[in-house]
């Protein structure tokens, strides 16, 4: 089996719905997404010959996944009214508005099955909200 690894960074601003604490006020990180490719067999022909997959084309996949991301205002789909909505659009706020609660498990799987919609192997997303605190997604195999 053969792993390649590639990180991007991207800032921005999120909440936690039902979050009693600190977190459910609007906050920010600097998240670090870490992003693992899995294949039992390298590229047998071509550019890619004796390859997972080009590092180039696997770095520029991951950073644009966190560029889009990348300074907005990261929302969960239902967690702020309309209006809010309308208002910070109306000031000119990037907002990203995600299906899923925005933890750093959450924002694993959703680079994880980003990358898998591209075609890449991809079996592992660690993402860091701290240098210190790390969420995980592997993907399982099959
Ligand atoms: N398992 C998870 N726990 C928490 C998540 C998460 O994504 N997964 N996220 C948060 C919040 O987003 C929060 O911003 C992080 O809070 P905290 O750990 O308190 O962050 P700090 O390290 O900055 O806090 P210090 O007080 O400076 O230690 C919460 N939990
Ligand atoms: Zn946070």
């Amino acid at each position: 089996m053969y792993g390649l690894k590639t990180e991007s960074s991207f800032d921005g601003a999120h909440f936690l719905t039902d979050y009693h604490g600190k977190c459910e006020n609007l906050h920010g990180h600097r998240w670090r997404v870490v992003a693992y490719l899995r294949a039992p067999e390298l590229g047998g022909q071509g550019t890619e010959r004796d390859m997972v997959v080009d590092f180039g084309v696997f770095k520029r996949a991951l950073r644009a996944l966190t560029e889009e991301l990348d300074h907005t205002f990261l929302v969960e789909r239902g967690s702020l009214m309309d209006k809010t909505l309308a208002c910070l659009d109306e000031e000119g706020f990037s907002l990203t508005i995600l299906p899923f609660r925005t933890t750093a498990e959450s924002l694993a799987r959703y680079f994880c099955e980003r990358l898998c919609d591209q075609g890449l192997p991809c079996s592992q997303v660690d993402v860091y909200e701290t240098p210190l605190n790390c969420a995980t997604y592997l993907r399982e195999e099959g």
